[in-house]
């Protein structure tokens, strides 16, 4: 059975950093990505952006690129969006014995201890752990969540597909340091975010005005 794999993220805006992550779980472990922007994000002031725009801007970046796909569930439910709820439903949707998946950045692991029933998501869906500057997986994890791990760890890619929950895996791809907080900073400040956004986004986010960019002059 194909490894369901989840990248859940506030998207706010999807970033260039986020499809490489993408790109790199999809070619590492051969299946499909499903990018899911999150409602009412939890642990995080609101977004700068509503979700029907934030899942419009993810759909421009992955528009006729292989293998991501966008998944609105999150946007459609009320209620915080806990990513053990999540899991929860596509586990019901999916089957017992269906491989199953959800993709963070290295910081988004550090901080999982604070995430809703933490302890639960191991018996729904495997991790898959892309490295980001600045957040250490070598260094000591906070006790707990070290404890939590540590019979977990693989570096097997069919793991992920042969089982369908309780692994974790560690993406080795081309670090980037970009990150949505220094998109939105720079868009305010009317600095350039070259190379930072799509281009199909980065033109998006001018033409609606987004997180305080200036709109084009008439011609
Ligand atoms: N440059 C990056 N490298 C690795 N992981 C990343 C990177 N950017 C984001 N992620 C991961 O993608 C997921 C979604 O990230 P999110 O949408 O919050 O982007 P962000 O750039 O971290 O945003 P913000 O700066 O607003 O917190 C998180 O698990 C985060 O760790
Ligand atoms: O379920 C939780 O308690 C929880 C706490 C923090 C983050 N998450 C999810 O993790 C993903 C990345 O979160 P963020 O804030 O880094 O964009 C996103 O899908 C969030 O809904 C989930």
């Amino acid at each position: 059975m194909a490894l369901h794999l989840v990248y859940g993220g506030t998207f706010d805006p999807i970033h260039n950093g986020h499809l490489a992550i993408a790109c790199a779980a999809r070619d590492a472990l051969a299946c499909t990505v499903h990018l899911m922007p999150a409602g009412d994000p939890p642990h995080r002031a609101p977004p700068g952006a509503d979700g029907a725009t934030r899942a419009a801007m993810v759909a421009l970046a992955i528009e006729g690129v292989p293998g991501l796909v966008l998944d609105r569930r999150e946007l459609e439910r009320v209620g915080r969006s806990y990513t053990v709820d999540t899991l929860a439903e596509l586990r019901g949707t999916l089957g017992a014995s269906a491989p199953l998946a959800w993709l963070v950045g290295a910081d988004s692991l550090l901080g999982l201890p604070s995430w809703h029933r933490w302890r639960d998501l191991f018996a729904l869906a495997h991790l898959v752990v892309a490295e980001r500057p600045g957040s250490a997986l070598d260094a000591a994890l906070p006790a707990g969540l070290a404890e939590a791990l540590q019979d977990r760890w693989t570096r097997a890619p069919a793991d992920l597909q042969s089982q369908p929950a309780g692994r974790v895996l560690r993406l080795h791809q081309p670090l980037s340091a970009v990150s949505a907080t220094a998109i939105r900073a720079r868009l305010a400040a009317g600095a350039s975010t070259s190379g930072w956004l799509p281009p199909a986004v980065a033109a998006f986010i001018q033409e609606k005005g987004l997180y305080g960019a200036a709109a084009p002059a008439p011609l």
